[in-house]
C-alpha cells in the first residue's frame, strides 16, 4: 500500500509511562482518518512524534516517505500542525497571527488564499480583533488557517473539538471535508466518540495501544453481542443490580440509560425483570439497540483489560 504515513512498531515512554506501545499505522493520501481514545490513550504524544517536536524509544514512521528523525525540516515543510493546546498568539490581532505563520514558513497569505479562503472569509471580519478576544469556535477557525497557510500535503489536528460549542463542532467537520476535496491527509484527534462517524477510517486507541483499525461502519460490525438498553427511575441502583446479574457480561452507563450486554447468546428478558422486580426496581424500560462506537470502545477496552 501507497502510504502517506507509515509508522512502524512506534514507541515512546516518559520515566515509567508507556505513552505509545509499538504502534503500527498506515494512512493513504487524501484519507480523513480518526485517532479516538479517551484522555491519556496517546493520540498527542503520537502527533508530536509525527510533527517531528518529539524523539521516539523505538520503532520509525515515514511521512510522504521521508523519515520522521533523519528528514525533520523536510517533514516540517510538508506538515501543518493544529496542537490541542491553542496555539495562536492571545495578543496579536488575528490578521498579524495569520501573517506570522505565514513568514516562518516564508510564505505570503496572499499566495496561499486559495487553500483558506472558505474558512477565511468567516474570520476576515474579524481580522483587526486580538485573537485572545475571539470566540472559541472562532479561534479554532483561525489556528486551522494558521495550520493551512503554507499548503501543507499533510494536517495533523490535536482535539480540535474539545470545549467547543456542538454548532462550531458540526461547522469545524464541513470545514475538513471541504479540505478533504483538496487532496490533504487529514488525522484528527478526538476524544469524542461519535465524531468517528465523520471519518473515513479510525484507530480506536487507549493507554498506549490501537484497539482497532477500520471504517466507523467495520467496527460497528465487529460488535458481536445483543445490546439492550436498560431505564429506571434511580439509574445508578439498576446499574449495580445490572452489574451484581449472575449472567452479566458487560455494563455501561450511557448518559440516562444503561448499556447492557449477557455472556449467553440466548437473553431470556423475563429473567431479568423477574431479576430486577426482586432488588426492588419495578419499573424498568428494556429495548434491543444497535450498537454505537462508544459501545464498540467499550467492549474492546474490556478485552483488552481482561487479556491482560
Ligand atoms: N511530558 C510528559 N511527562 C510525563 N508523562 C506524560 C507526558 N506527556 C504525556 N504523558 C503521559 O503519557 C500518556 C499519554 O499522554 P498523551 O498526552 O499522549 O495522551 P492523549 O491521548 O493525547 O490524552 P490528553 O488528551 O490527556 O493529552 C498519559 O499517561 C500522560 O499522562
Amino acid at each position: 500500500m501507497n502510504s502517506t504515513i507509515s509508522i512502524n512498531n512506534l514507541s515512546k515512554s516518559y520515566g515509567d509511562v508507556s505513552a505509545l506501545k509499538e504502534i503500527n499505522l498506515n494512512i493513504k493520501s487524501g484519507e480523513l482518518f480518526g485517532l479516538i481514545g479517551p484522555d491519556g490513550a496517546g493520540k498527542t504524544t503520537l502527533f508530536r512524534l509525527l510533527a517531528t517536536l518529539l524523539l521516539p524509544d523505538s520503532g520509525s514512521a515515514a511521512l510522504c516517505g521521508f523519515d520522521m528523525v533523519k528528514k525533520y525540516r523536510h517533514i516540517r515543510n510538508i506538515l501543518g500542525y493544529m496542537p490541542g493546546k491553542f496555539s495562536l498568539y492571545q495578543d496579536l490581532t488575528v490578521l498579524e497571527n495569520l501573517n506570522f505563520f505565514a513568514t516562518v514558513f516564508n510564505t505570503r497569505i496572499e499566495d496561499n488564499m486559495d487553500m483558506i479562503r472558505d474558512i477565511w472569509v468567516q474570520i476576515e471580519p474579524f481580522k483587526d480583533r486580538p485573537a485572545g478576544k475571539l470566540s472559541g469556535g472562532m479561534k479554532q477557525k483561525l489556528a486551522l488557517c494558521c495550520a493551512l497557510i503554507h499548503q501543507p500535503k499533510i494536517l495533523l489536528l490535536d482535539e480540535p473539538t474539545t470545549g467547543v460549542d456542538a454548532v462550531s463542532r458540526s461547522e469545524f467537520w464541513q470545514m475538513l471535508k471541504g479540505l478533504k476535496t483538496k487532496g490533504i491527509t487529514i488525522v484528527v484527534a478526538t476524544p469524542y466518540m461519535d465524531e468517528a462517524n465523520l471519518c473515513g477510517r479510525v484507530a480506536l486507541m487507549q493507554s498506549g495501544e490501537i484497539l482497532s483499525l477500520d471504517s466507523p461502519s467495520g467496527i460497528i460490525a465487529s460488535f458481536e453481542k445483543d445490546l439492550y438498553s436498560f431505564e429506571a427511575k434511580d439509574t445508578y441502583q439498576l446499574l449495580l443490580n445490572l452489574r451484581a446479574y449472575p449472567f452479566v457480561n458487560s455494563v455501561f452507563l450511557f448518559g440516562q440509560s444503561v448499556h447492557y450486554t449477557d455472556v449467553r447468546d440466548v437473553v431470556v428478558l423475563s429473567d431479568l425483570k423477574d431479576y430486577l422486580k426482586s432488588k426492588g426496581q419495578d419499573h424498568v424500560e428494556i429495548k434491543q439497540i444497535a450498537a454505537g462506537i462508544e459501545d464498540c470502545f467499550m467492549a474492546l477496552s474490556q478485552q483488552n483489560t481482561v487479556q491482560k
